[in-house]
């Protein structure tokens, strides 16, 4: 190639004869215009994109939520009953997801209607949506090789786009969502377990139990219930003594005494939700456990079920711990230690407090020890009311008598009235055929004989 350009430049007779040449082919004239041509379309459209770019850049904002966000369910419902939205792609959650949230099946139809058992929000793709006078583009993304590994659903990420000058909609927007998910949980009780380090939604939120359906001695509700409401309200005065915000309760008692229905009953009070975790999970570590415990979802009590379990039959091999993943020292630490989080209360279960340490019960960690013990003649009277919507002070006279002779729980008395919903009088029948219990007495922490402790 060189060797042909260099001769060709060596005399002028021969460039003009090229010349000559060049301009009188017509071919060869119509592809140099078209190359100018594709050459300044070519550098016109690089000046469009790089111009589009910095418009995009100037004139538009985008705003990026990511599925593992608390807030991503929220809005994706929301915006599914935003009126003015522009979508041709939809997905449907099915209602048992924990995602579909907002709107529970009906319960009174036999046959559900279809829209009870499914939800349709805007699918993966762009979807546009005016709110309060912007229009904004929402893209959902699904991530075709990223996968929740928790729950094995793909990451996705909404993302939110609107001129630079509205930006301020996107707080607006975020604000309604979280409004919309309140008012849609409002009379609901949602579940968290722990997912590696994260609190998941278990299930959709359920609906709460009322305080006066679980039947307990008086003293044990009103007092808890008061304390914790006490705890709430009182913020500041901890903060101004720098004392750590936190309260932790040990509900005890043979199985069946109504602990944990108190306590899902007590967060429906509060209007709180509940953190559950089981020690004696396994790989739950010390780190894990340190991590859930400080991150817990707001307005949400934790729950240690059966916390002597996790130590139970294991024994101690000294500073390293037990052989469980969560060593004695992590658990202490998680949940009075210096690292542990502020503004969280902890309820502990057990059926067995004789068993457990006195370093995990101390003040500090569990504030408040209370007794729920097996049914007690007013226990028997109450429940009787509430199941049968009368009082029969001498058929409930004789049933108490019969039941806490045989130290029955509350969990069996109320399985008694379930069989026998229309007759008290079969009830009484039946529970002469009950077994014996062994009698159930309150703990003597620190040698004090009351069912509550501090
Ligand atoms: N005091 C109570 N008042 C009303 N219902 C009760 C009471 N105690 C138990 N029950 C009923 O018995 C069942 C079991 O109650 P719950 O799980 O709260 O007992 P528990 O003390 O947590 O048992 P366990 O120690 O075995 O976990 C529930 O259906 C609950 O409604």
């Amino acid at each position: 190639m060189n060797q042909l350009a260099s001769s060709a430049t060596n005399s002028p007779d021969t460039a003009n004869g090229l010349q000559s040449i060049l301009s009188g082919n017509s071919f060869f004239s119509a592809g140099i215009g078209l190359m100018g041509f594709g050459a300044g379309l070519a550098i016109l459209r690089r000046g469009v994109v790089s111009g589009a770019g910095l418009i995009k850049r100037r004139m538009l904002v985008s705003v990026e939520i990511p599925s593992k966000e608390k807030s991503y369910n929220a809005f994706l419902h929301w915006m599914g009953t935003v009126p003015k939205r522009y979508s041709n792609q939809l997905a449907v959650e099915a209602r048992g997801s924990a995602k579909s949230i907002f709107h529970p099946p009906t319960r009174s139809s036999n046959q559900p209607s279809p829209s009870s058992l499914f939800q349709l929000v805007p699918g993966p793709g762009k979807h546009f949506i005016k709110y309060k006078k912007c229009w904004i583009q929402v893209e959902r993304q699904r991530s075709s090789r990223l996968q929740d590994l928790t729950t094995g659903t793909p990451w996705e990420t909404i993302t939110l786009t609107t001129l630079s000058r509205d930006r301020g909609i996107f707080s607006d927007m975020l604000l309604e969502a979280q409004k919309f998910m309140h008012t849609a949980q409002k009379n609901k009780t949602t579940i968290y377990t722990a997912w590696a380090t994260d609190w998941k939604p278990f299930g959709s939120p359920r609906s709460k139990r009322l305080l006066s359906s679980v039947v307990l001695e008086k003293d044990v509700k009103n007092l808890i219930t008061e304390d914790v409401r006490d705890f709430l309200g009182n913020y500041q005065w901890y903060a101004d003594r720098g004392i750590p915000y936190r309260r932790g309760y040990l509900l005890y008692g043979p199985p069946g005494s109504g602990k944990t229905s108190f306590l899902y009953a007590l967060a429906g009070e509060l209007d709180y939700d509940i953190c559950v975790l089981n020690l004696a999970e396994r790989g739950l570590s010390d780190d894990r456990l340190n991590h859930l415990l400080s991150n817990v979802p707001p307005k949400s009590i934790v729950l240690l079920e059966d916390v002597d379990s996790a130590f139970q039959g294991r024994d101690r091999s000294g500073e390293i711990g037990f052989r469980a993943n969560v060593t004695f020292s992590g658990l202490l630490n998680a949940v009075d230690g210096v690292t542990s989080a502020d503004e969280r209360i902890i309820f502990m279960t057990t059926n067995h407090p004789e068993i457990l340490d006195p370093a995990l019960i101390r003040p500090g960690r569990v504030d408040i020890k209370a007794y729920l013990g097996n049914a007690t003649p007013q226990q028997v009277h109450d429940m009787f009311r509430r199941f049968y919507g009368r009082d029969d002070p001498i058929l409930s006279s004789e049933l108490s008598k019969i039941v806490c002779e045989k130290n029955t729980s509350m969990a069996s008395l109320q399985g008694l009235f379930v069989m026998n919903k229309t007759s008290p009088e079969a009830a009484l029948e039946l529970a002469k055929e009950l077994p014996q219990l062994p009698k159930s007495t309150p703990f003597a922490f620190n040698l004090q004989k009351k069912p509550l402790s501090v």
